[in-house]
């Protein structure tokens, strides 16, 4: 049977289709509401529209035409490529795109820009164009937010590139006293922790990044000291700094960290005092305001700061980046810190990512002056971009060292590295552990889950101290690569609440309970929740038989009656995008037994290195293992090039 009645579908012919692919999950009920809105009737603008916000949904800032007609199943997800599929669905896109005569990039961009709903993005730069809902950038295709918000961040971070920051006096010696040579290190082997400290001390924007536990909370504190010494020194008051992170998850880990770091490193008391140790999230710090995408501070209301510190900026997706940017003030400084290896943003945007993409070397002034500043040689590579001048990478981690299983597992997986890879399997380290599953119906992965949270749950039944409740939370954390399926966090929440009941471990399997752990997936900035926070429904000690959702915060723990929290999930189970800017002790993760496009070497990478002590990994198809460790991740955008264009 021909696929349209028509040799060539027709715009209500896609409605019905776009309609089909929703109730099959394949598209947001937004995306085909998006193309149906713009009311063209031109089929090959509404089925750009609709593929252009689902993208979006998919953490992809624009649609690259020419590449989608290439590989259209693979690059559009459709049908999905996450587990969902069922039997007796239609085919993916390829049909309609042939039926529609879209064979090359070019011919759909022509197609596109006769609409008078697409702009080129030409003709918006340059005032001739009023804004359209959608722009089209060479091949790309933008919804005209995105469009503007890339080309806000790349000018923003382009007016902090280049400009060299004055230095007071004695910074030499400074340095020189904050690092002394660190017998870790080979003999060769610079100190990039203080090349670090120095690049951020020279520049307006430094770009820090580094796996766990290289130091970056000890460069922070020690560049710290170092700017507040001499703004004191030279200016006579000490620089207003602040810190924030992603989540209030990752701001309480921030602070903790800072906390020691400035109780180890710092001795001057007055110095330490001008040093804060309290982390926001970045909601809070940029005044989020409910029901609006508007924050208190913007351009024309900038943060009263000289300094920001954004812990986890991998986390930052590209709105959330223009917001922040808007609100900083020309001249304040910027240290974003983060892992560049790490997973993107959940929303759209690989922020973090694209920054640091093939930044590994500085322009020979720059490396001179870091080479005097430090008084040591480094590696005489180029920087590839302006932008490569604002980064730097820390190497050496200082928690995973040569005997960690789960510091060789997580380089051997960034590296793609098969046979090193294959090589942390066979060390034998205490670390590290693989669960091999015989399929779905394996009971050992959920009894392994029950064991790991048994500590938590029977703390519950002698202590009614919630902190003490989240710290143990903190010691286990079951995570998927997926969310739907047998092997996603939905299948294997229900089966681990089934279990724990039957343990007698907690006492219901629905609704709230004490024991259930939520996660909040909407910000809201009325209770002061944001995406990602994770609270532990617990007995109020306050008030006896009654249960509260208590969530740790920078200020202390906060209590929230369950009947208020709208937008939660259980997480026994977590995936692994969600669990970023958290850590634990021990951590099971859980991989699908079928290939699966998600399983990519950045999933593996940070679900592994969220488990500080003991990492297993279970899969039912190992090889899937080394094939994810294969595949890196990709992310439509075009920042960097806008960036670099000026
Ligand atoms: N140069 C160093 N010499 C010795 N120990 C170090 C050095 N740098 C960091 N450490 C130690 O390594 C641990 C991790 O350091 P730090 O917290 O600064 O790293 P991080 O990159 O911020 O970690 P995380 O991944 O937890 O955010 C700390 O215990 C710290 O004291």
């Amino acid at each position: 049977m021909a696929l349209f009645e028509e040799p060539r579908p027709t715009a209500p012919e896609l409605d019905t289709l776009f309609e089909r692919w929703t109730e099959l999950g394949w598209l947001r009920p937004l995306d085909a509401h998006f193309a149906h809105f713009l009311g063209t009737d031109d089929p090959a603008v509404r089925l750009a529209a609709a593929l252009v916000s689902h993208q979006l949904g998919r953490g992809h800032i624009c649609l690259d035409l020419g590449r989608a007609l290439l590989d259209p199943d693979a690059v559009l997800s459709l049908p999905p490529q996450d587990g969902r599929r069922g039997g007796g669905e239609p085919s993916g896109p390829r049909p309609l795109l042939d039926a529609l005569g879209l064979d090359r990039g070019a011919t759909w961009a022509a197609r596109l820009v006769a609409s008078p709903l697409v702009a080129p993005a030409a003709d918006l730069l340059a005032g001739r164009r009023a804004p359209a809902p959608l722009v089209l950038d060479g091949e790309r295709l933008y919804l005209y937010r995105l469009w503007s918000c890339e080309g806000a961040v790349a000018r923003a971070l382009g007016a902090r590139l280049g400009a060299p920051e004055p230095l007071g006096t004695g910074v030499i010696d400074a340095i020189a006293r904050l690092f002394p040579r660190d017998p870790a290190l080979e003999p060769d082997e610079p100190d990039w922790q203080k090349i670090a400290c120095a690049l951020a001390l020279c520049q307006r924007l430094t770009i820090i990044s580094g796996g766990p536990g290289t130091g970056k909370t000890t460069t922070v504190v020690k560049l710290l000291a170092l700017l507040q010494q001499q703004a004191i020194e030279g200016q006579g008051r000490a620089l207003r700094v602040r810190l924030a992170a992603p989540t209030g998850k990752a701001a309480a880990r921030l602070s903790a960290s800072i906390a020691g770091a400035v109780e180890r490193l710092v001795d001057d008391p007055a110095l330490r005092g001008t040093i804060p140790q309290e982390a926001t999230t970045l909601h809070r710090l940029l005044g989020a305001r409910p029901d609006t995408r508007h924050f208190r501070h913007y351009a024309a209301n900038l943060l009263p700061l000289d300094l920001l510190v954004v812990d986890e900026a991998s986390m930052i997706d590209l709105e959330l980046m223009q917001a922040l940017l808007e609100a900083l003030p020309p001249e304040a400084r910027l240290v974003l810190l983060g892992d560049r290896d790490q997973l993107a943003s959940v929303e759209a945007g690989a922020v973090l990512g694209e920054l640091c993409a093939d930044a590994d070397g500085f322009a020979l002034p720059l490396r001179e002056r870091l080479a005097t500043l430090t008084a040591q040689t480094l590696p005489d590579t180029d920087a590839a971009s302006p932008l490569a001048d604002h980064v730097v990478t820390l190497k050496r981690s200082y928690r995973f060292d040569g005997g960690s299983g789960i510091g060789a597992l997580a380089q051997a997986v960034n590296a793609g590295d098969i046979e090193a890879l294959r090589r942390c399997w066979s060390a034998g380290y205490a670390d590290l552990s693989r669960l091999e599953l015989s399929g779905e119906h394996d009971t050992r992965l959920v009894e392994r889950a029950v064991e790991g949270y048994r500590g938590y749950l029977q703390g519950l039944e002698s202590e009614d101290d919630p902190l003490l409740a989240l710290e143990r939370f903190g010691r286990f954390q079951l995570l998927c690569a997926l969310r739907r399926g047998p092997w996603g966090v939905e299948g294997l929440n229900s089966l681990v609440l089934a279990e724990l009941a039957r343990a007698g471990l907690i006492c219901a399997t629905r609704g709230w309970f004490a024991g259930r752990p939520v996660m909040v997936t909407r910000n809201d900035p009325r209770l002061g929740l944001y995406n990602g926070d994770v609270g532990l429904t617990l007995p109020d000690p306050e008030s006896p038989g009654r249960l509260k959702v208590f969530f740790q915060q920078r200020d202390g723990l906060r209590a929230i009656t369950p009947g208020r929290l709208n937008d939660i999930e259980t997480v026994f189970a977590m995936t692994v995008h969600k669990s970023q800017g958290s850590e634990f002790e021990r951590v099971l993760l859980v991989l699908p037994d079928q290939p699966n496009p998600i399983l990519t070497r950045e999933l593996l990478y940070t679900g592994i290195t969220r488990a500080r002590r003991h990492c297993e990994l279970a899969t039912a198809a190992p090889g899937l293992i080394e094939a994810a460790a294969g595949r890196g991740i990709w992310r439509e955008s075009n920042l960097r090039a806008r960036l670099e264009r000026g």
